[in-house]
């Protein structure tokens, strides 16, 4: 296998001088990837190289920015099928997801630049003398961090909005992701994007705490683990000057409660829980069912719904709804959290398991009512935990008891319900008979407490792209007619 020149700093592509590094695909642990690790030094000239370029990029006109932006539009749409192979090779999710991944982030493009223009573009107000002005100005250099399990959409989530904004960015992709993160660099690459302005620095924790702590960017925008998260917000902490945008995971309830088509719920509960083999943010972890006949016969269904699911290979002609895991170290993990709920008096119902060897698993439920000591951790894969409650109130209670914050629904068909539980439930995404996954990239996408620092990303990224500066201005300096009193100018 060639080992990959997979640095792109300063519009030259160069080898790594730190660490060797590769990417398996995840469901045959086949290394598909491999290259040498950013240093220290190459993310320090990547840092400097793109402070160098920012007053040319960010002086552009906009429409000139937009163009470039467009341009890459184009080449993700030519080179879609390319890309939603990759993002399957390397993460194990199927081709019908992948290519939804892709188009995300061409639609990504026009969403962005409405944003722009809605959320930070030039508004000006009359007044007595002169004019006032609310305008942006984009922060600098700013580093991009993304996670594994949308490797392209979720960082381009970030690096579209910064650089329509003026920003030139540093991205560092999961090490478990680069193989997408250099293709998708290329295409920005081949858009025309001047050298400086983005550039890829690739490795694991290393390269990343490199460009972390590096003195030289204006803001840090973040898609990843709640643990990695905080680490960064500690590490902030004491530089008020520096933007801090974290998107990170969740706990997230789902609570059924008197809805009468139980087929429609079971759908809504298995698109909720296992989509991407249970690894998005927003996946439904907690699943609350009303006690008595009706949560009996969902969770029936539930089971034999959830046992008849296809997992399989990402390019399988008959196409599975989950593939592999990210790796067979997720999957593991996966059986070592199941075990630790047993232990904890959880009573699986239907239990996850692991082929070795690889990243696939079959997805899990596992009954845990009467776990006292429930940790609340963020289980990022197919393990939905079932609580039966009697009482709607203790319920939302029950689901309100996290750190997180990110997403809940309601599956239930009365609206008073739906609106009292939206009132209560402290979230960021909530939804009303509609799966918990799957957020519009025209909404703010964001959550409170462990899961975000009140800086909502899709629709609202270009919020923290850019600062605003107020003016107010007038041509010339003019005497006003009335002095403040006092005051004398002969
Ligand atoms: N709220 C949101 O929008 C989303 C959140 N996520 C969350 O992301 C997680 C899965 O992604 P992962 O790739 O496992 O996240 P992760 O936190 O392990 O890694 C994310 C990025 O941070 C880097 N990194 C890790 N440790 C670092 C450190 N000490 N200093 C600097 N950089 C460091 C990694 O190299 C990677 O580029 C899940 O918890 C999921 O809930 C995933 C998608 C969306
Ligand atoms: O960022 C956007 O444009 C919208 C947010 C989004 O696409 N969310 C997805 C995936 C995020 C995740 O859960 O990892 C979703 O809600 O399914």
């Amino acid at each position: 296998m060639t080992t990959h020149t997979a640095q792109f700093i300063n519009g030259q592509w160069l080898a790594g001088n730190g660490a060797a590094v590769a990417s398996l695909n995840p469901a045959t642990n086949e290394t598909i990837w491999s290259a040498q690790a950013a240093t220290k030094e190459q993310v320090d000239a990547a840092v400097k190289a793109a402070r160098s370029a920012f007053f040319a990029w960010s002086d552009r006109p906009f429409a000139e920015r937009l163009a470039i932006v467009q341009r890459f539009a184009e080449l993700l749409k030519e080179h879609s099928e390319t890309l939603a192979m990759a993002i399957g090779r390397e993460t194990g999710k199927p081709l019908w997801e992948t290519r939804t991944e892709v188009a995300a982030m061409i639609g990504k493009i026009a969403i962005s630049e409405k944003a722009y223009h809605e959320r930070t573009g030039v508004v000006e107000n009359p007044m007595p003398q002169g004019r006032a002005f609310i305008r942006h100005k984009a922060h600098g250099v700013v580093a991009v961090f993304g996670p594994y399990n949308f490797p392209g959409h979720l960082p381009n989530g970030h690096i579209v909005p910064a650089l329509l904004a003026g920003n030139t960015v540093i991205f560092k992709p999961s090490e478990l992701t680069p193989m997408v993160a250099e293709l998708t660099v290329q295409l920005w690459q081949q858009a025309g994007l001047p050298a400086g302005v983005l550039n890829l620095v690739q490795g694991e924790v290393d390269t990343g705490k490199a460009l972390a702590s590096h003195r030289g960017i204006d803001g840090l925008f973040f898609t990843g683990s709640s643990r990695t998260g905080h680490l960064l917000h500690e590490q902030y902490a004491g530089q008020p000057g520096k933007i801090l945008a974290l998107e990170m995971g969740g706990n997230n309830p789902l609570i059924v409660k008197d809805a009468a088509d139980t087929k429609a719920v079971v759908h809504d509960i298995i698109q909720s829980a296992f989509i991407s083999s249970g690894q998005r943010c927003t996946c439904a972890r907690k699943l609350f069912l009303p006690v008595g006949a009706a949560g009996d016969a969902i969770l029936e269904k539930l089971l034999s719904a959830t046992k008849a699911i296809q997992v399989g290979h990402f390019d399988a002609e008959q196409q599975p709804f989950m593939g592999s895991m990210i790796s067979e170290r997720a999957a593991a993990g996966m059986v070592a959290a199941q075990q630790q709920l047993l232990d904890l008096g959880a009573v699986s119902l239907l239990p996850l398991t692991h082929q070795v060897g690889t990243g696939f698993v079959t997805p899990g439920i596992i009954d845990c009512t009467n776990v006292t000591d429930y940790p609340d951790e963020e289980h990022f894969g197919p393990l939905l935990k079932v609580f039966r409650y009697s009482d709607f109130d203790a319920a939302i209670e029950k689901a309100n008891d996290t750190a997180f914050g990110l997403s809940a629904g309601l599956l239930g068909d009365n609206a008073e319900d739906y609106d009292y539980f939206l009132r209560r439930i402290r979230a960021g995404i909530v939804n009303w008979n509609r799966p918990i996954t799957g957020a519009s990239s025209a909404a703010p996408f964001g959550g409170i407490g462990a899961s975000g620092n009140h800086r909502a990303s899709a629709y609202y990224a270009a919020d923290y792209c850019a600062f605003p500066v107020a003016s107010v201005e007038l041509e010339k300096v003019v005497l006003p007619a009335t002095l403040s009193p006092g005051l004398s100018i002969d």
